[in-house]
């Protein structure tokens, strides 16, 4: 033994396997067939059964029903013949029957009742042909006068029905009929008489037309006048006296048994032996071919009666077959074969598992081999860079098919971060397009910029997240980054295109439309007002026409580049066409007065740089330029309508000799004209001391003279006194304010310190505008004039207005805390105007409020500028602070003031302001006459 397992060599695997391969074929087309071949044999024989037996029990059950009608019928006519014996004994009892008698007994039968289907009962009488007179005599002798033997005729014998019961309708018509004259009813009277026994007789007429067929026939017994003489046939012959006859229709007959038969079987009745039409007694004449044409069973009975037989032919009906049909083996039937099919379907998906799920992994491998190789040729053609990448930016994959040659190998980028490759701002916007990919799976169009090779490089991202297979692991990222620097060039171009002019390289008309919708918009939200300029070249076109167009271009591009250089970062210049230029200049000032000296003064200096000579081309070419200004917001005009105001200002200039500045609207251009005459008048009006200091004194409740404000006044040469209110704003704008406020505070300290020396510590306020507070040296200046005059500080007050307070207010804070190191004093002037908050009066080292005058002139009489004014002293009493009214013009305006608890009073009601020095004069003449 274990030589020979030493020399059968051992199967390899792969021969095993083949082995087993080829048993599993085997088993796969063997085994499924077979399991549906049995089961569909065992499911057959079932059904054979199933199905003979229920044909079985069909056949049975018709068979019983056939059986069973011709039992009925069989008893029907046994009980026609027990009653008709019963007659026939009746009869023989009696010599003579009287109908009456008759009547009476039949009566007593019921016969409808117990025996439907019989016409009647009838005495019939045998008459020899020498009898008849006398037969009809006896017979007419009992009451029936009308008595006759029908049909009529010699004949050697007669057979009259002389009696019948019931005595009605068709019935009538029989009483006196000859039975010997019909046939059928003459052999069954002569076979009854010659055997002495019950005889059926054939079809007595012929058949009624329609079916099914009535045949009527009759049923008879002999009655013998002594019964020793009927021992034998000649003896029968010769004493026969009549026949007892009972006449039913078979259909009749049947109908009364309808309840005991089977309704749903066909019945015909035949005479004689064979189902002959002629002989047809009852039923369908046509019951057996169509019995035969729906292959339906049929059975026939034979039935005796009276000497005769009949044939009874049956046949189901198809109610009859449906109602013993069982469908019940055919259901399970065609479960079997789908439970055989299931079988043998589940048989195969076993045995053939294992080759199918080794054919679906070939297939699947080769599917997933062809979707490799797509893919890989779909990335080979993406010209973009493809990589992979971490939430942190991290990269993991890089590939890109078509990288330049130039480009940068995109595999040295693996295993480092965005933020390691591209600066820092790209690599935010990065990060931020794959947080993008992150929340919402995908993001796309998101550009950065490289500079690959020294040259600017555009790459556009388009990432999509892919959710980590490993567990505990982030999630991916693949990312394409295409280079779209064609793209951004053409877009680049198309937009320089559309809104920079190609010549100057400018924005264009559009783009300055555009650019003014956005500075018209903001001006109006935030209140700033901007200018916009219209400048035409005066001579451009001669200069155009003469030198040629080569020349105007370029002495257009050197306007463009002059304009260019005049604007302050987010001011446009733009070319409109031609020679025609625009500049829009945003937030220049916040009230008209000074955007239109803005816009002027920028106006200005732009005149004056085109009026600057051109160089071209080694030649020099001089050209001016016209100018129109309007400003805006104004009402509700759009950015035409400026352009169209700026454009007609232009043509203003123009006609008035070119190289002119002109303003849209013509209030602006008076008061820009006015100011700027002003102006130079003001420079000349302070070295000819045209300017001089007014002090209005200030009183206290009492009236005592507590102190004064120096208001500065301009005696102009030829327009005579100019009022404050119109020289200051000029003054603070061009900065001649700065030699003018230091002059009065000059002229304060000096009176201070003349009437201190005079033992009157009056205190002087001046005026301190924001241009003069901000001034760098400021504080330095007035100690200056302290320290020179030798003013006590504290006697000098400086009003300033709220608006200058609040602007920067950590730096006014500051310079007033250094001033009030000083000893000086500050004064809100016209409190009640601005801000009026609490929150910045206590962070402020205040002396005083001046509450403005506007609320002071309707005191006490108007109610709420009353309330103002007590609530302004309220304030100023809980934050310690002095309280000066000014404009105080009446007597009530005083008292209300002094009731009210006002430190001190400022008014016309006193004093008018009046020249400084006349004042002091006044105040100090007392001292000095007492000391000389
Ligand atoms: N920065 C400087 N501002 C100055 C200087 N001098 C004057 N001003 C400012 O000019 C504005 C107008 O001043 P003025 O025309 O001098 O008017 C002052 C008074 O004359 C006027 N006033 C005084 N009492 C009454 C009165 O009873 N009725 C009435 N209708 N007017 C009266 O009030 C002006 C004083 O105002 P205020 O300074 O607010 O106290 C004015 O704003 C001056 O500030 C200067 O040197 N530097």
């Amino acid at each position: 033994m274990t030589s020979e397992q030493d020399t059968v060599p051992a199967s390899t695997e792969p021969e095993r396997l083949r082995d087993a391969s080829a048993s599993q074929r085997w088993l796969v087309l063997v085994l499924p067939p077979l399991m549906v071949l049995m089961m569909l044999g065992v499911t057959g024989l079932y059904w054979y059964r199933a199905h003979n037996e229920s044909l079985d029990k069909r056949l049975r059950n018709f068979h019983a029903a056939a059986e069973q009608i011709a039992y009925n019928l069989r008893d029907r006519m046994s009980t026609y013949e027990v009653m008709l014996r019963g007659v026939q004994g009746y009869v023989d009892g009696s010599e003579r029957i009287e109908r009456g008698e008759f009547q009476s007994y039949v009566g007593a039968l019921q016969m409808q009742q117990t025996r439907p289907g019989l016409q009647g009962i009838s005495l019939v009488m045998f008459v020899q042909g020498s009898g008849l007179a006398a037969h009809l005599a006896d017979i007419r002798g009992r009451g029936f006068s009308g008595y006759t033997v029908h049909p009529p005729g010699e004949r050697a014998q007669y057979a009259p029905i002389t009696h019948i019961e019931p005595l009605e309708g068709r019935n009538l018509e029989a009483l006196g009929l000859d039975a010997l004259t019909l046939p059928p009813a003459r052999e069954a009277l002569e076979r009854a008489r010659d055997t002495g026994r019950l005889a059926l007789s054939g079809l007595l007429g012929p058949l009624p037309p329609g079916t099914p067929a009535q045949g009527e026939v009759g049923l008879f017994l002999p009655v013998y006048s002594t019964l020793l003489e009927a021992e034998t046939l000649s003896g029968r012959r010769r004493a026969i006296r009549g026949w007892v006859a009972a006449p039913f229709r078979v259909g009749d007959v049947v109908k009364g048994l309808s309840r005991e038969f089977d309704p749903d079987i066909a019945l015909a009745i035949y005479d004689g032996e064979e189902p002959l039409p002629e002989a047809l007694l009852y039923g369908e004449p046509g019951l057996q071919a169509q019995a035969l044409a729906r292959g339906a069973v049929q059975t026939s009975r034979r039935l005796e009666v009276g000497g005769r037989a009949w044939t009874l032919r049956m046949a189901p009906l198809p109610a009859f077959d449906l109602r013993h049909e069982d469908e019940g083996h055919h259901l399970v039937a065609v479960m079997g074969v789908f439970i055989s099919l299931l079988l043998g379907w589940f048989a195969w998906v076993l045995a053939t598992g294992r080759e199918r799920a080794a054919a679906l992994a070939r297939r699947m491998t080769a599917q997933l081999r062809g979707a490799r190789d797509d893919l890989e040729s779909t990335l080979s053609a993406i010209p973009d860079l493809l990589f992979e990448l971490d939430a942190e930016g991290r990269i993991h994959h890089c590939r890109s098919a078509h990288m330049p040659q130039s480009a940068l190998d995109p595999t040295q980028f693996v295993g480092q971060r965005l933020q390691d490759i591209v600066p820092p701002g790209e690599a935010a916007g990065c990060l931020q397009a794959v947080r993008a990919a992150l929340a919402n799976g995908y993001s796309a169009g998101h550009q950065y910029h490289l500079e690959v090779d020294g040259q600017t490089h555009w790459y556009e991202l388009s990432i999509a997240r892919k959710d980590s297979t490993h567990p505990g692991e982030g999630p991916r990222f693949v990312a394409l980054a295409r280079d779209v620097t064609e793209r951004q060039q053409a877009q680049a171009r198309t937009h320089q295109l559309a809104y920079f002019d190609a010549l100057t390289g400018l924005p264009n008309r559009r783009m300055l439309l555009d650019r003014l919708g956005l500075a018209l918009a903001a001006a109006r939200r935030n209140g700033q007002i901007g200018a916009l300029l219209f400048v035409d070249l005066d001579n451009f076109k001669q200069i155009n026409d003469a030198r040629g167009h080569t020349l105007g271009d370029q002495l257009l591009a050197e306007v463009a580049s002059r304009l260019t250089g005049l604007l302050r970062p987010g001011d446009t210049v733009a070319r409109l066409g031609g020679d025609e230029f625009v500049l829009l200049l945003q937030g220049i000032a916040t009230d008209m007065a000074t955007a239109g000296r803005q816009a002027l003064a920028v106006a200005e200096r732009v005149r004056e740089a085109l009026e600057l000579p051109y160089a071209i081309d080694t030649h020099l070419y001089s050209s001016t330029g016209s100018l129109g200004i309007t400003l805006f917001p104004k009402r509700a005009e759009g950015v035409e309508d400026l352009l169209r105001e700026a454009d007609t200002a232009m043509y203003r200039a123009k006609d008035l000799g070119r190289n002119r500045i002109r303003f849209y609207e013509a209030a602006m251009q008076a008061d820009v004209q006015e100011r700027l005459a002003l102006e130079q008048d003001l420079k000349k009006a302070m070295a000819e001391g045209q300017l001089a200091a007014y002090i209005q004194p200030q009183v206290d409740a009492q009236g005592s003279v507590v102190g004064g404000e120096l208001l500065m006044r301009w005696s102009h040469p030829v327009r005579g006194s100019v009022p404050p209110a119109r020289f200051i704003p000029i003054a603070e704008a061009s900065g001649l304010i700065l030699p003018m406020g230091a002059w009065m505070i000059e002229k304060a300290c000096d009176a201070i310190a003349q009437l201190q020396k005079q033992g009157k510590p009056l205190s002087i306020s001046v005026n301190v505008s924001q241009r003069q507070f901000r001034q760098e040296d400021f504080v330095e200046r007035v100690r200056n004039v302290l320290a020179q005059t030798g003013a006590t500080p504290s006697c000098l007050v400086l009003e300033v207005t709220e608006s200058l307070l609040i602007e920067n207010l950590d730096d006014t804070i500051a310079r007033m805390t250094e001033l009030v190191h000083l000893g000086v004093r500050f004064s809100i002037d016209d409190f009640g105007t601005g801000y009026s908050s609490l929150a910045y009066l206590k962070r402020l080292p205040l002396y005083e409020l001046k509450i403005d005058k506007s609320f002071v002139q309707d005191t006490p009489d108007d109610p709420s500028d009353t309330a103002i004014v007590q609530s302004i002293l309220s304030v100023a009493r809980h934050l310690n602070l002095r309280v000066v009214a000014e404009g105080v013009e009446t007597q009530a305006q005083a008292d209300f003031l002094a009731a009210s608890q006002c430190d001190c009073l400022q008014g016309y009601l006193f004093y008018r302001p009046e020249p400084l020095g006349g004042w002091l004069d006044g105040m100090l003449r007392p001292a000095r006459e007492s000391t000389s």
